[in-house]
């Protein structure tokens, strides 16, 4: 919902179509965002729980999921998220065989959105450009944000990419941290090591952390993904050829060899990902996301389709 509101209001769409299996809070969402519209620009919203009326859609954002359970396995999770993307993918690329797809749904603590874009990939048969994860671009606000924080500088003008998996094991690029071009590396060679003096790797285990405290504090995260996922739609409805870290099928990118899906900054417009951008990583940063790619390999091994 917080998806909806931010590409209502930011005037990314002209129609918005919201599914979902609870009916009666699906009417009750529809409802209340028909009775803003007055204070907008005219947006058709409508809502059903039969995805007839997805049809056409030029981007699908899947938010679905199940939660999981108390003792249950992360296979096991993975598994039933699989089996509701079963049930929801081919009948959006039925309806919208031209469409992207965008996931946004982890499936559970410590799993990420990443496996499930690969599982929506595979489920679509769409090709890889159009099948899109949320991925890293909130890590990325995330740092942004801590970051001007710390020097007093609006976020928008603190450049900084955490690319690899979405959540715990993202890597932060620090050779690329920068305000106006001038590279905090240049000022501070140490930036993000252990000895680093000013401790800037204290900034990304506060982006790890991040999504742990909201929850904690008010039981999900909304706002930012929601305005991430807006920003995304815009890009792509608008063609605007602008750059974002998202997840994206990575086989070919820095030493991995493995059909994973994993954040990378990838340049956006009409066709979903043009192409990736190749930031020239340190072996370190590679070896992370190789780490990554195995782990998630492993988990998407035991997938039963
Ligand atoms: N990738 C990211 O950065 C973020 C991902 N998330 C993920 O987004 C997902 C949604 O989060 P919330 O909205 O807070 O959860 P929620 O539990 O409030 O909403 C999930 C919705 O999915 C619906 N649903 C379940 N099975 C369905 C099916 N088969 N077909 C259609 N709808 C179905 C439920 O009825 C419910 O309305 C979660 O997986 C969460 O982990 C949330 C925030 C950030
Ligand atoms: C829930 C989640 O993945 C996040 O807010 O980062």
């Amino acid at each position: 919902m917080a998806a909806a509101f931010a590409i209502l209001t930011q005037h990314v769409a002209s129609e918005i179509a919201l599914v979902d299996v609870a009916e009666d809070r699906l009417k009750g969402e529809m409802m209340d965002l028909q009775h803003g519209l007055s204070f907008l620009r005219n947006v058709r919203v409508n809502a059903s729980t039969d995805y007839a009326i997805t049809a056409g859609s030029r981007i699908c954002v899947i938010t679905a999921g199940a939660r999981q359970l108390e003792g249950e396995s992360r296979l096991n999770l993975v598994q039933r998220n699989v089996d509701i993307l079963k049930h929801i993918v081919p009948k959006l690329v039925h309806h919208s065989p031209d469409t992207i797809l965008l996931v946004v749904s982890n499936p559970g603590k410590f799993l990420t959105v990443d496996i499930l874009t690969f599982v929506a990939w595979k489920l679509s048969g769409l090709p890889k450009n159009r099948v899109i994860g949320s991925g890293t671009n909130l890590d990325s606000s995330r740092f942004r944000f801590l970051m001007s924080e710390r020097m007093h500088i609006a976020p928008s003008s603190c450049h900084g990419w955490i690319i690899g998996e979405h959540g715990d094991t993202s890597v932060p690029v620090w050779s690329g941290v920068n305000i106006a071009g001038v590279k905090l590396s240049d000022l501070n060679p140490k930036i993000g090591c252990a000895d680093d003096p000013e401790n800037f790797a204290a900034l990304h285990k506060e982006v790890v952390e991040s999504a742990y405290n909201i929850i904690k504090y008010k039981g999900y995260t909304s706002w930012a993904i929601g305005t991430s996922v807006s920003v995304l739609c815009n890009a792509i409805l608008s063609n605007q050829h602008s750059c974002y870290a998202v997840s994206t099928l990575i086989n070919g990118h820095h030493g991995i060899d493995k059909d994973v899906f994993l954040s990378l900054p990838c340049v956006l417009g009409e066709n979903g990902v043009n192409f990736i951008v190749r930031q020239n990583l340190s072996d370190s940063e590679k070896n992370q996301l190789k780490k990554s790619a195995d782990t998630m390999d492993k988990v998407q091994e035991g997938i039963k389709w």
